[in-house]
């Protein structure tokens, strides 16, 4: 059994719509994903705390990392988060997990790299083991489905411009098909990752 955890904060929905479709290309390999939102209103005191959800990403295979960009970095809600989850660094808990990370952003570039690279040490310094997205930009193929149209390969990216009048959070049906891929991708490896994990045990 493959168990996929996506956790992810969403102010405005987009990122909330990526994670949806990472977990409709999991679901082509695993019947075991988890969708886990963190919300504001798991903070008291500057202090996140769910522990709900912890015991969720305590048993996953993977944790999929999912955060808008603010300011070039990860949002405050999910650093509350992240940072409360430290303690499962003390006891190596999410040692060898599968990691990966996504993020969305209104600008084309909008500093989303910055996100993606913090995610990436974050998994790091917990000694999981981190999965890039893996597709070639569509467009170099000749192809107009948006397949990793913003050339991302340490995560998943995705953009939306800013709709200052408000309204439903869209995604790009490029960034949808290239979150699909990286869900299906990252499970594959995960399983691929437990079956060698088994054989080296035996
Ligand atoms: C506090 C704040 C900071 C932001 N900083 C950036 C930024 O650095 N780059 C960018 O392109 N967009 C930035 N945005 C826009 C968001 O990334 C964008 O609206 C994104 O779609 C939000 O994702 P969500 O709908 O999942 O909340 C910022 C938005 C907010 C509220």
């Amino acid at each position: 059994m493959t168990t996929i955890a996506i956790v992810y904060f969403s102010g405005s929905g987009h990122t909330h719509l990526t994670a949806e479709a990472i977990a409709v290309g999991s679901r082509k390999v695993t019947h075991h994903v988890d969708l886990l939102r963190i919300t504001g209103e798991q903070i008291t005191n500057g202090r996140w705390q769910d522990d709900e959800i912890m015991a969720k990403l305590n048993q996953a295979d993977a944790i999929i990392f999912g955060s808008p960009t603010y300011m070039g970095g990860v949002a405050a809600q999910f650093k509350a988060f992240l940072d409360a989850a430290s303690s499962a660094w003390f006891t190596q808990q999410w040692k060898d997990k599968i990691a990966a990370g996504f993020t969305h952003s209104s600008s084309l570039s909008g500093d989303k790299q910055g996100t993606l690279i913090y995610l990436s040490i974050y998994a790091a310094q917990h000694g999981m083991v981190w999965i890039g997205a893996g597709e070639h930009p569509s467009s170099y193929q000749g192809k107009t489905d948006g397949v990793n149209r913003l050339g991302s390969f340490l995560g998943t990216m995705g953009q939306t411009p800013m709709n200052l009048s408000g309204g439903e959070a869209v995604l790009d049906s490029g960034d949808r098909l290239t979150a699909e891929y990286f869900g299906q991708r990252i499970a594959q490896a995960t399983k691929r990752w437990n079956l060698e994990k088994v054989a080296i045990a035996a």
